[in-house]
């Protein structure tokens, strides 16, 4: 089994760049269905298990995808197939998101059912309800979605019940090839939504209002391929950034935008964090002992739910008592009872977390429950006394690139290894910590 192994007490120090952003990148993707003719070229793509998947996505579709050098081509002016299989939507919901670009083209699409997953159950009735409101007919069964419009879908006035990111991407993406206008109202702010944006305007279509709470959408004819560098990703600047702070480290964040960080930037600085913009990035400076503060996680510009767990190891570390509260995803709170192996003083009421800092952190033996979560164990692992080995790295793997390694160039003492090679190659220190 694979895991990484790291142990407590090292202050970072260094330069970290970080790579483009992969809850941009995968809307993008989907987005390139689009063009009827052409090539799209994406740059700065990171080299992600989600980003290979995506891509198997669109091969299943009969689009020609290549990747290369931190670049994606992809060519769909074939005659696209319609169906996206539960293989790809189980191992990542975003394949729900070429739902809205197929529709648009091809009139159709079938997409495997996402279901539940450790976050929370995550339905998609906002994107259906959008495609409906288009003239879309949507039927649900034997775990299929299937989508279908008589001619071009309409133009409409779709208002979300609640900001879903995905929901916002996936009928801004159905929206540029529909008959007129659609106004999106109450839609999501995410810089993901931006580039999103951005990217649909350099193929030709109408977007208008990205990052603020109104979209509207003028639908074109069609489309064409065109060229896009994806934003740099701020969850993992921003993990960078708290893995600087417990430190109590001195770490330049490369390619942090602080316009994509400000409530983090906000509660960081409220602990006695010092973040100084440089041209480049973001340096942050941790400093001796932390202050408690009270989160509630909001879509943008709210704090963002994908740094609520990394941030819960950082409270672990603050003097005082803070709470953090949860309002997007009803159950993302599984890394709580990880955290508890490693001596966290911590406890979940309803919707929050209270933690009662600072705690003792001990290294243990824990298990990655979500791709945030495989993160905060590892910070929390670089503060605490002793060894910490966190498994299920396949979630770890789906956000972020040579995680351990990235670290360990700020100074980390921190491996990735299987069982059979840690036994055989740090046999004297695996004994005596197994025995500590
Ligand atoms: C690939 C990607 O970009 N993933 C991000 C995206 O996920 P995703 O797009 O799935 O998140 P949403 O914004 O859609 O979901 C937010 C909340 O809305 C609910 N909801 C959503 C759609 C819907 O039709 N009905 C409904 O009830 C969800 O269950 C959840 O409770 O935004 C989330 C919220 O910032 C982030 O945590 C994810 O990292
Ligand atoms: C929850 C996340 O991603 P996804 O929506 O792809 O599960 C995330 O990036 O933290």
């Amino acid at each position: 089994m694979e895991k990484i192994i790291v142990r407590g007490g090292k202050r970072l120090n260094g330069t970290v760049q970080v790579e483009g952003a992969k809850n941009a990148v995968l809307p993008v993707i989907a987005a390139s269905l689009l063009a009827s003719e052409g090539k799209s070229i994406i740059r700065d793509v990171p080299t992600l298990s989600d980003v290979y998947t995506i891509s198997e996505v669109l091969r299943h579709l009969n689009a020609s995808v290549t990747f290369q050098d931190n670049e994606i081509t992809v060519d769909a002016s074939r005659e696209l197939f319609i169906e996206a299989p539960f293989e790809y939507v189980r191992k990542m919901r975003a394949s729900v998101l070429v739902m809205g670009p197929l529709l648009a083209r091809v009139g159709k699409a079938r997409v495997a059912l996402p279901g539940g997953c450790a976050i929370g159950s995550r339905p998609i009735d906002l994107h259906l309800k959008g495609f409906e409101a288009m003239g879309a007919k949507v039927k649900v069964g034997n775990g299929f979605i299937e989508a279908e419009s008589e001619g071009r879908l309409k133009g409409s006035k779709i208002y979300l019940d609640f900001p879903s990111v995905g929901a916002t991407q996936n009928i801004m993406m159905a929206a540029t090839l529909a008959e007129g206008m659609t106004i999106i109202e109450n839609c999501a702010k995410e810089p993901e939504i931006v580039d999103l944006a951005n990217f649909l305007n350099k193929m030709g279509a109408i977007v208008k209002g990205a990052g603020t709470g109104t979209i509207r959408i003028e639908g074109v004819e069609s489309l064409f391929a065109t060229e896009h560098t994806i934003i740099p990703d701020r969850i993992e600047a921003g993990t960078f950034m708290i893995a600087a702070a417990i430190t109590g480290g001195d770490v330049l964040v490369k390619g942090a935008v602080p316009e994509h960080l400000t409530s983090l930037v906000a509660k960081l600085e409220e602990m006695g964090v010092l973040i100084i913009e440089e041209p480049q990035g973001l340096r942050v400076i941790g400093p001796e002992k932390l202050k408690a503060v009270d989160i509630k996680t909001m879509p943008h510009p709210g704090f963002p739910t994908d740094m609520q767990s990394q941030m819960m190891a950082l409270l672990l570390c603050a003097e005082g008592t803070g709470v953090i509260t949860e309002t997007v995803f009803e159950n993302r709170f599984m890394h709580v009872e990880e955290f508890r192996r490693m001596n966290a003083d911590i406890k979940i009421e309803g919707r929050s977390v209270i933690i009662n800092g600072p705690s003792e952190l001990q290294g243990a033996e824990v298990s990655a429950t979500d791709l945030r979560a495989a993160a905060a164990l590892i910070i929390a692992g670089l503060k605490a006394d002793g060894y910490t080995r966190v498994t299920e790295l396949k979630h770890l793997d789906r956000g972020y690139l040579n995680f351990h390694l990235k670290l360990a160039g700020l100074g980390a003492d921190i491996e990735r290894v299987n069982d059979e090679v840690e036994i055989v190659d740090n046999v004297n220190e695996y004994v005596s910590d197994v025995n500590v």
